[in-house]
């Protein structure tokens, strides 16, 4: 059997398993990548919220990277929770050296708005991270933490990219999971405009869809499918996860990662 190709995601640890390197690892094994981690921080957290986070050292950090990237190598990263502004000049330092391109989700803040980026990092994130990415994919939160741009209707969703556009990355996706009716998400270079528009699913299975969608995005560039088949393709898979999300405990449950299986849970 020829080896899959691989992915590594750079971010924190979920112990709920539905956001974080939890939620990156198994949608990489549902779209056939063969997935790594590098742990950036351990967050203790369920479907109600955050209830402690703890960053790893930055050569921790450094040596997971370098252990995956020298040795088994890499066909496309993705960041998520990077935590200080340390962490995000670090990664992005490690990036910028990786032939590979990047998916960069500029996680800020939880679902349940606990932090997961001290305020200190925003700068980093702006000057360093975001100018080595392939791909950002920020939510309605973190465009306006970034950018200053509020994103209140599907017609401001072209100046938030524009803002975000402005830092660097490549490609962008302005993530429109926040606003109301159609789930629509903007995908631009600034010339190619494609919207992906996909029906709100009112459950409340919704707790990870950014890191599920960014990791797709990578798995599917791992492939070496081009950003716009990239990101369609990510879209459908993270709209079928949250469909068929579940239950689990008593607030923000997970997506449904494996319902593209052949065996589905
Ligand atoms: N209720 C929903 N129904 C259908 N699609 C949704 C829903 N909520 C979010 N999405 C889609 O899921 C993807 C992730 O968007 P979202 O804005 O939820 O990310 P996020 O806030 O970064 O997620 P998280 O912080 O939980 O990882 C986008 O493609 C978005 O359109
Ligand atoms: C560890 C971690 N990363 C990212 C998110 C974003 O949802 C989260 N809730 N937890």
């Amino acid at each position: 059997m020829s080896a899959p190709p691989r992915v590594l995601t750079v971010a924190g640890s979920d112990s709920g398993g539905g956001a974080g390197i939890q939620a990156d690892l198994k949608t990489m094994l549902a779209l056939g990548v063969h997935g790594m981690s590098v742990l950036t921080a351990v967050t203790a957290q369920n479907s109600l919220g955050v209830q402690g986070a703890w960053e790893l050292p930055v050569e921790a950090v450094r040596a997971q990277y370098r252990s995956v990237v020298d040795d088994i190598g890499v066909q496309a990263v993705k960041t998520g929770m990077l935590s200080s502004a340390e962490l995000v000049e670090a990664v992005a330092d490690l990036i910028a050296g990786t032939d590979a391109p990047a998916v960069v989700d500029p996680v800020g803040v939880s679902k349940h708005g606990d932090p997961l980026l001290a305020a200190s990092a925003l700068d980093s994130v702006r000057t360093r991270l975001l100018p080595v990415a392939t791909v950002a994919t920020p939510n309605l939160d973190e465009v306006a933490q970034l950018t200053g741009v509020r994103v209140e209707a599907e017609d401001d969703l072209r100046r938030a990219a524009r803002a975000v556009l402005e830092f660097g990355p490549r490609w962008v996706v302005i993530k429109g999971g926040h606003l109301s009716g159609d789930a629509v998400d903007l995908l631009t270079d600034g010339s190619e405009e494609h919207w992906l528009r996909a029906p709100r699913h009112d459950n409340r299975h919704t707790h990870g869809t950014g890191c599920t969608l960014a990791s797709a995005i990578a798995s599917e560039l791992a492939k070496d499918h081009p950003v716009p088949e990239a990101v369609k393709t990510a879209k459908s898979y993270v709209t079928g996860a949250i469909a068929s999300g579940f239950a689990l405990g008593t607030g923000i449950g997970p997506v449904n990662h494996a319902w593209n299986l052949p065996r589905p849970r």
